[in-house]
């Protein structure tokens, strides 16, 4: 039962735990969905960000390039053209703080005019200090571009005299053709953009919940959430590239503009920036349709990356609370009660199930197998079952019988009262007892006590009683030779003096309410001890039993005849008066002394008897009297010489 309980309640915790698996799943890919809306719409930011900035720059060095005081000083260089210009990069610096540097740069490479932006105040570098960039790539770059271009360097770290100045300073170089007259490039403007707000902001641009990253198209990070793991190039970590972080990634990025992808539970989304379209957009063409030059750019790809980890795009997530976890424990605590409460009922349920079927089949036992018959009735009395030793009384078969057979019908004529009387108990919802006499399948019959047990419930089913059957033929036989021995005398089976006197009594009361006559006989062997020695005992005792059977063949079936013992026989003759019992006793006595018994040898014997008879009279008004009377008859009878009736 315990293993069982632990079992389904594993199994139940098991599908619990796979539904709330299925719930998490659906769940967590509704918050990877919304974070990847949250990074697009970040990127998006970020994007218009960077956009903005590099658009500004670039706005600035066409118009700084544009400015006559600019253009004059490179077409006509003098003191005065070379102040003028100066003056306007220094202004220019003054305002816009970001710009590191400000050059006027030949194209055989020699500055021409620099502004130093490091400080508080925008600083002009003396002539003398004035350096040849010639081999520098952005200048090389510079005389690559056709008039209308701007070139926009790499953003890398600053160097000042081939190191690496720290801390670092992020740069883009803008570099711009300065034109002639004849709208050729004559000169180059270069601003050295200082990158590092703009890296902040963009860094600022991203919720707390992702990671976001700038990254070259190389692979290396120009920023990074990890500052160490920025400017690999730069800073001799050239194994740190996204290349090697996440190669299927960077595979997937060199492909697609835009994307995304799940790396071991990881959420990244990118998107490349070509400088070059940074008028391109909702927000960026209002600059283009609002300026009034254009300048082709140079294109200069990034990548914006942002990361979710698991921690940060679960972060927000319901079950990540400490409520949920306490619902959830009481959710499986709850599942193990329930399946607890479930199998105990349900092995209860068994148990109980089991046994009724152990008691119903005990009852059809002790019903099939009991030592009595059973028959179960239907209201009707239609018989709807009955057991083995039922059948065994009467002969039958059960399909003889079942659904087929009346009670009523299984009874003889003179029980059929009672089988009524049965059937009324049973429609009453009462118990009842008859002897009855039912008649078996070969034609004998059995006397049965019945005893009928009706439904009290009320509910007219089909089953609404039982009798339980007792077959009491033997018994019958034995009560009624126990009857016959206590009123009959066992030689002659004549009435005993007992029975005599209840019978007689019963008649004498019955003659005296009917004022009808009633006489006694008192009857005597003559010489019957001398016939006892003659012939034997036995002889004597077959002389008794022929006188008893042939007095009983002359006698009314009303009269009765008793033994008093002995040789005395008494006989009660109902509405017979004196006379008339006088020659009664004759007719006895004559037939008597002509009886002849049968001997063993052959031979026969002969008896007589004597005979005293008394009737009902006034002065004999008791049976007592009667008898007493009959018998003093008797006595002159054979003081008279015997075979006589007085
Ligand atoms: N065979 C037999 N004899 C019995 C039975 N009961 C009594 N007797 C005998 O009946 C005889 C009665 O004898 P008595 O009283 O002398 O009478 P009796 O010989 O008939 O003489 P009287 O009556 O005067 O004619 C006795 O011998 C008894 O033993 C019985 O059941 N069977």
């Amino acid at each position: 039962m315990l293993k069982q309980i632990v079992y389904r309640s594993l199994l139940f915790c098991a599908l619990l735990t796979a539904i709330l698996w299925l719930a998490k799943s659906y769940y967590d890919s509704d918050l990877k969905e919304e974070a990847f809306a949250r990074h697009k719409q970040t990127i998006q930011s970020a994007r218009t960000l960077l956009h903005e900035h590099m658009l500004r720059t670039t706005q600035d060095i066409q118009q700084l390039s544009r400015f006559n005081a600019i253009r004059n000083f490179v077409i006509s260089p003098s003191s005065e053209t070379k102040e003028q210009a100066q003056h306007i990069l220094l202004e220019t610096a003054r305002v816009f703080s970001q710009y590191d540097q400000l050059r006027i740069i030949a194209f055989d490479g020699q500055e021409l005019i620099r502004i130093d932006n490091q400080g508080a105040e925008p600083e002009l570098v003396a002539t003398e200090k004035l350096q040849n960039k010639l081999t520098r790539y952005y200048v090389q770059e510079g005389l690559q571009l056709n008039p209308n271009e701007i070139y926009i360097s790499p953003l890398d770290l600053n160097k000042e005299h081939g190191l690496i100045q720290t801390p670092y300073k992020p740069m883009v170089r803008i570099v711009s053709p300065i034109l002639n007259n004849e709208g050729m490039p004559t000169a180059l403007l270069v601003l050295n953009y200082k990158a590092a707000g703009l890296l902040n902001q963009f860094r600022n641009a991203f919720s707390k919940l992702d990671r976001a990253m700038l990254v070259n198209r190389d692979g290396f990070w120009l920023s990074n959430h990890f500052k160490e793991n920025e400017w690999g190039w730069e800073l001799n970590n050239t194994h740190l590239t996204l290349r090697n972080w996440h190669p299927n990634l960077w595979e997937q990025m060199q492909n697609n503009e835009v994307g995304s992808a799940v790396i071991n539970d990881e959420l990244f989304s990118y998107q490349n920036i070509h400088l070059a379209n940074m008028y391109e957009g909702t927000s960026h063409g209002r600059y283009k349709d609002s300026l009034s030059f254009n300048s082709d750019i140079v294109d200069r790809v990034w990548t914006i990356l942002v990361q979710s980890s698991k921690e940060q795009w679960q972060a927000g997530a319901v079950y990540k609370s400490y409520w949920f976890k306490v619902l959830l424990v009481a959710l499986y605590v709850i599942v193990i009660a329930l399946v607890y409460s479930l199998s105990i009922h349900r092995y209860q349920h068994k148990e109980n199930l089991r046994l009724e079927r152990l008691q119903l089949a005990n009852f059809r036992d002790l019903y099939e197998n009991a030592p009595i018959g059973y028959i179960t009735l239907a209201a009707d009395g239609m018989i709807t079952n009955v057991n083995k030793m039922l059948l065994s009384y009467l002969g039958y078969k059960r399909e003889d019988l079942v659904a087929k057979v009346n009670l009523k019908d299984l009874v003889v004529k003179d029980s059929e009262s009672q089988a009524h009387d049965l059937l009324n108990a049973l429609s009453e919802a009462r118990t009842k007892q008859h002897r009855l006499l039912m008649k078996c399948k070969n034609g004998d019959t059995i006397v049965v006590s019945c005893n009928l047990t009706s439904r009290t419930d009320g509910i007219p089913t089909l089953e609404v009683g039982r009798c339980s059957v007792l077959d009491v033929s033997e018994q019958v036989k034995l009560e009624n030779r126990l009857q016959h021995l206590a009123h009959n005398d066992p030689l002659t089976g004549l009435a005993n003096r007992r029975y005599f006197d209840e019978f007689a009594t019963h008649e004498f009361v019955k003659a005296q309410r009917h004022k009808s006559p009633i006489s006694i006989l008192a009857m005597d062997i003559d010489h019957f001890k001398k016939i006892n020695d003659t012939y034997g005992h036995d002889v004597g005792d077959d002389i008794l039993k022929s006188l008893a059977n042939t007095c009983e063949g002359v006698i009314r079936s009303t009269d009765i005849m008793a033994r008093f013992g002995g040789e005395e026989f008494v006989i009660l003759m109902p509405d017979i008066d004196y006379d008339d019992a006088v020659i009664k006793a004759n007719e006895i006595r004559e037939t008597l002394a002509a009886l002849k018994t049968p001997l063993s040898n052959g031979g026969i014997v002969q008896f007589t008897i004597s005979i005293g008879v008394a009737a009902y009279s006034a002065e004999l008004d008791t049976i007592d009297k009667i008898l007493k009377s009959a018998d003093m008859a008797l006595y002159k009878a054979k003081e008279s010489g015997r075979n006589k009736v007085c």
